[in-house]
This record gives C-alpha cells, sequence and structure tokens, in this order.
C-alpha cells in the first residue's frame, strides 16, 4: 500500500488533526529509562495473536515479542497511564473503566505486525478481553532514526490506514508516524493499523488499551 510521506513534526500535527491523540514526553524521565533498561534486560516470549476465539503465533501476519516486567514496574507504568483517562475521555468521547495490563513489546530485525485493529471488530466469536478495548494506546520507548545509530532502530513504522472517513481514494494510503521516544499516540481501538518491520536495531514500545 501506498504511504504518505509527510516529515516527522507535521505528521504529529497531522495525525492529531485526523483525530488521533498525541502527547510528547508522557512518562516521567526516570521511569522511561527505568523501563526502557528494564525491557533490554528482562526475558521476552513470542507475542500470539487471537484468531477465531484462538491464541496462537503466526509468523505471517505477526512477529512481536512480549517483555517480562517486574510487577512493581507494571503497577508504576499503570498508575501512570490512568493518570490519562480523563484526557482520554473527552478527546474521543467515550466512558472509561481502566485499562488492561501494560505491555511491552520488542521488534527485533525482521519483525513486524500486520494490519490489523486491537477489539476485533465485530467477530461475534471474539474473546472478551478483545471485545470491550475502546481506546488504544502506544508509548514509543526509543527513537526511530534514518541512519543507524545505538540504542535505535529503523524500519518498524507505525501507520494507520482509513483515517480519512467517507472517501474510499484514502482507503489505500497509510499514514505514518516516526517512532520518538517517549512519545505516546492514542486512537480508537476500531482504527486499522501496522508496524512495518524492523530493518535495524531493536524497536521497544509499550502498549495498552482502554476499556
Ligand atoms: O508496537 C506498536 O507500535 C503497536 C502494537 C500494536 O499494534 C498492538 O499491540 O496491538
Ligand atoms: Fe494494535
Amino acid at each position: 500500500m501506498a504511504i504518505l510521506n509527510v516529515n516527522k513534526t507535521r505528521n504529529i500535527e497531522f495525525l492529531s488533526r485526523a483525530g488521533l491523540f498525541l502527547t510528547e514526553d508522557f512518562l516521567n524521565q526516570d521511569l522511561h529509562a527505568e523501563i526502557l533498561a528494564e525491557a533490554r534486560l528482562q526475558s521476552k516470549e513470542r507475542a500470539k495473536i487471537s484468531r477465531n476465539s484462538m491464541s496462537l503465533i503466526d509468523d505471517d501476519f505477526r512477529k512481536t515479542s512480549i517483555v517480562h516486567i517486574s510487577e512493581s514496574k507494571a503497577l508504576l507504568i499503570k498508575a501512570e497511564l490512568l493518570s490519562l483517562k480523563p484526557t482520554l475521555e473527552s478527546c474521543f468521547n467515550v466512558k472509561l473503566k481502566g485499562c488492561q495490563p501494560p505491555q511491552i513489546l520488542s521488534y527485533e530485525v525482521g519483525d513486524f505486525f500486520g494490519i490489523h485493529i486491537d477489539n476485533a471488530g465485530k467477530a461475534p466469536d471474539a474473546a472478551d478481553f478483545l471485545k470491550e478495548r475502546r481506546v488504544s494506546v502506544v508509548i514509543f520507548l526509543n527513537d526511530q532514526v534514518e541512519t543507524p545509530q545505538a540504542n535505535s532502530y529503523m524500519g518498524g513504522t507505525l501507520t494507520f490506514y482509513k483515517l480519512i472517513k467517507n472517501d474510499p481514494r484514502w482507503d489505500a494510503f497509510g499514514f505514518p508516524l516516526m517512532g520518538k521516544a517517549n512519545l505516546l499516540v492514542a486512537f480508537p481501538s476500531d482504527v486499522l493499523h501496522e508496524v512495518k518491520t524492523v530493518t535495524y536495531g531493536e524497536r521497544f514500545t509499550m502498549v495498552t488499551w482502554f476499556v
């Protein structure tokens, strides 16, 4: 699919206008550094996808790992994320109960996540935890760069689809968001998105879903 080529700064502006919520420097600096350090050290397991009420690994659709983080860090992270609830409620005009346990995701070279929505849409046999997702949140933990640099990654662009409603001419266009350490993006969980293949380094994100 075609990807619109827009510069990094303007893209934040553009995606905000298209209805996404973006905020820079979301986590306090110490917590951000601690999470990233922990993400690089801890063990990981391959992330699964849900299909026909089954949870399975499908390398053709998603190659991502979930990092095991300490219980204490998970609690701190959740508290930070919950502080965002009122803002997300007014931004997306929904009443939210809370958020699902945050996950730290790692994408090594060759990893990606194909085009999907986070809340299973109208699939009748989907698990309840998927159906109840209202607002998805992604926090980038390290920088996406254009030439190799330590602690950063290349490729792995988070790309959104069908942001321009009621005009099918735009349906094939992907709207990219370059990763930037501590940038947070929130979007309705029925927005189509994907993570392109990582081509250098290791990409870390933290994700949760408000319900
Ligand atoms: O890692 C990302 O940027 C997004 C991950 C994602 O789309 C998901 O976990 O549903
Ligand atoms: Fe997603």
